[in-house]
């Protein structure tokens, strides 16, 4: 499965808001997407979602455009996790879960199969405990979680997450990441938007460095993660080093002085 975008254009009205993107993703690997705030990364994983139809150039999954395939098809196959998704619906969170598996489900209610599913995508989000509680009375960090066990419970090929670490403590970031990277050691595909440097270097197998809707960087932590590149983009001293494990880290100076 191989979702790939080529020349890829999107623009509001006159704004052109990405320009000229090609990229190839990999099933298997943890694609992040990186760049400041209004870059155009939020834009780029709804062209991949299908909800934004570029003016030119097209996102695609295996050959297939993606705007043009049903729905249904498309939701069997690829999963967003939207930014900061508020819930204004007093849902039991198990029922919103169970939400996840309605592409694959074929009229008469949740099979065996989807019961199992709904149940495993809660326990990797360890979302059980509040299976019956409406997802307007928990936490942003607890919906942030059920919101993503929705997406789990899809067992799409693909997973596009925007932001998945916003609202949640250190430790559920680091669990969400490590559930994250166990989904491509599962041969599935994981997009994520992330604006945590430090966490692109330790979990990205490829980086995309997004600036003012181009695509300014991509490759290897290595490739991106550069003091050039960081000045340019973000304006801050940054540099990689590897720690006394041989575990590369990154150092952030400030910003860049002028
Ligand atoms: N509906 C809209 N109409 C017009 N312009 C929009 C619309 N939605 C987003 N934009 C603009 O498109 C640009 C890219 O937005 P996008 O949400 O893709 O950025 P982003 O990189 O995800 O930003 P952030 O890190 O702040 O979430 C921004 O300049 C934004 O103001």
């Amino acid at each position: 499965m191989t979702l790939t975008v080529r020349n890829l254009g999107f623009s509001y009205g006159q704004t052109c808001i990405l320009d000229a993107i090609d990229v190839t993703f990999e099933a298997g690997k943890f694609t992040v997407i990186l760049g400041p705030n209004g870059a155009g990364k939020s834009t780029l994983l709804a062209c991949l979602a299908g909800l934004l139809e570029p003016q030119i150039g097209n996102a695609s999954l295996n050959g297939a455009d993606i705007i043009r395939m049903a729905p249904t098809t498309r939701a069997r196959h690829i999963g967003l996790l939207p930014q900061g998704a508020e819930t204004h619906w007093a849902i039991p969170s198990e029922a919103l879960v169970a939400l996840g598996r309605i592409p694959h489900m074929r009229g008469a209610g949740p099979s065996a199969d989807d019961r199992e599913a709904i149940k495993a995508a809660m326990s990797a989000t360890a979302t059980e405990g509040f299976a019956n509680r409406p997802v307007t009375r928990l936490s942003g960090g607890e919906r942030a979680r059920v919101l993503l066990a929705r997406v789990l419970a899809g067992e799409l090929d693909w997973i596009l997450a925007d932001e998945p670490l916003a609202n949640l403590d250190p430790g559920f970031q680091l669990d969400i990441l490590a559930l994250l990277q166990r989904q491509t050691e599962a041969g599935k595909g994981v997009v994520a938007v992330l604006h945590d440097l430090q966490y692109a270097v330790r979990f990205a197998d490829h980086i995309l460095l997004l600036h003012e809707g181009s695509l300014f960087a991509q490759g290897s932590v290595e490739d991106v993660i550069t003091p050039a590149n960081l000045a340019h983009v973000y304006g801050i001293d940054a540099n990689l080093f590897k720690d006394e494990e041989g575990t590369i880290q990154l150092s952030i100076k400030g910003k860049v002085r002028l």
